[in-house]
């Protein structure tokens, strides 16, 4: 839980930022109504992740909040009733992360989706290639204002390096002219890596050079930005880029996942299975185990869908406490599969593990005991539709020779 410091003399104002943090289950507010009792909790207490602050307060009519906020390290974010160019001009400088006048509802939810953004920024690598130091350092200062992790090189073939050492590094930003190799050359090198596939690209060119920017997208980068940067636009671009990025995990995450468990469903089993099918073929072999709850119907039968659901969770869960190394996933209905590329002797023991687990578990809070049937294939076959239907079958014959039970061979 992320502790968010509220500096605001209106009472209503208050009420709403309050209730608008507080809608964030990440984040707890600590309201303070003055300057004075800001003073109090930040020198009592300085673990916030972020201040949200009025520029003029009763007991501190000049802005002094902010620095007061700012010797605390504390990131903060400025509410003012009216624009003024000049005082943004001013509040920038002294490292604000952000100015936002008091207009509706919408402004608040800015400040917080800022907030939440900065919560995301402590665990997102960010890598600036630049080879001037002034230019390097001032925009990793700047990212780190926002909390992000940053990481520096001077060329791309240090950007290269630093990247395949780093395969969570998330965004780049990078200069275009570069000693050893360049931007564009840089950004064409990520986009033919496979590795990189996800990595946000954001191109730096000089103010009024449209024809780098140009040349960034078309080399493969997401976005650019000139030289020098307005504020405001920067971190909006930085921000958007990483938004749609998100999304797009999101979805993907979406497409694979089975939404009752949270494991991987049958396509993603087949998509990836194929790939361990190759990996190991004429290795070390891929071993493959199809897993089906017995008498489930009677579960939903006696206590409802609801509580079927439950057990599916429970049992889901429990696979992944002995195959969370392997490729493990719900099938369909009851059935979930486990592809494994370990040593066999290792892996049946642990499917005979689990089997025993199953029948020592309660299960949901009607307290079920319950077992399961499985079938399993581990010789070399032509196909993962082979090796699938196989154990496939060999659970079919569990089920038929009484349940309870584990066939390893016809
Ligand atoms: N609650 C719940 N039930 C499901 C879900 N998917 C399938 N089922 C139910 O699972 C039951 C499977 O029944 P059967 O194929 O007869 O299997 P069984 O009762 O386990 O019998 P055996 O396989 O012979 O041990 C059906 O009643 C389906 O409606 C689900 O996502 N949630």
């Amino acid at each position: 839980m992320f502790k968010i410091l509220v500096v605001e003399d209106s009472q209503i104002v208050r009420k709403i930022l309050n209730k608008l943090v507080e809608d964030n289950p990440h984040f707890q507010s600590v309201l303070c109504a003055d300057y004075a009792q800001a003073k109090a909790k930040i020198e009592s207490d300085e673990e916030y992740l972020a201040a949200i602050v009025d520029l003029n307060l009763p007991d501190a009519p000049r802005g002094e909040i902010v620095e007061l906020m700012l010797s605390h390290n504390v990131p903060t974010a400025v509410l003012t009733g009216n624009f003024d160019e000049t005082l943004r001009n001013v509040l920038i400088d002294k490292g604000v992360l952000d100015y936002i006048t008091k207009e509706s509802r919408y402004s608040y939810m800015q400040v917080i989706k800022l907030i939440d953004r900065l919560r995301k920024n402590l665990t997102t690598k960010v890598l600036v290639v630049d080879d001037s130091t002034t230019s390097n350092s001032y925009l990793c200062a700047f990212l780190r204002k926002f909390r992000f992790q940053v990481m520096s090189a001077f060329d791309g073939v240090e950007a290269l390096k630093i990247l395949r050492e780093n395969p969570d590094i998330k965004l780049v930003i990078s200069d275009y002219m570069m000693p050893n190799m360049d931007g564009f050359e840089l950004v064409k090198a990520v986009r033919q890596d496979r590795a990189f596939q996800d990595l946000v690209f954001i191109g730096l060119s000089a103010n009024g050079n449209s024809m780098l920017s140009a040349k960034f997208i078309k080399s493969g980068a997401n976005d650019f930005l000139s030289k020098p940067f307005y504020h405001e636009e920067f971190f909006c671009r930085v921000l958007q880029n990483l938004e749609a990025q998100e999304m797009l995990e999101t979805i993907r995450e979406a497409a694979s996942l089975d939404s009752l468990t949270n494991t991987y469903n049958r396509r993603y089993l087949f998509e990836h299975g194929e790939a361990l099918f190759r990996q190991a073929k004429g290795e070390v072999g891929l071993s493959v185990a199809m897993l089906d709850v017995d008498d489930f119907k009677s579960v939903n039968d006696t206590y409802g869908h609801k509580v079927g659901d439950q057990l599916l969770q429970e049992f889901a869960s429990l696979m992944g406490d002995y195959f969370g190394d392997d490729l493990y996933g719900r099938y369909g209905g009851e059935e979930f599969s486990v592809m494994s590329t370990r040593q066999y002797h290792l892996f049946i023991e642990d499917i005979n593990k689990f089997v025993a687990a199953v029948r020592n578990h309660e299960f949901t809070e009607h307290r079920l005991k319950l077992t399961c049937s499985i079938g399993i294939c581990s010789e070399e076959q032509e196909t993962l539709d082979q090796l699938v239907d196989i154990a496939d079958a060999r659970m079919y014959n569990a089920k038929r020779s009484g349940k309870d039970q584990v066939i390893e061979m016809d």
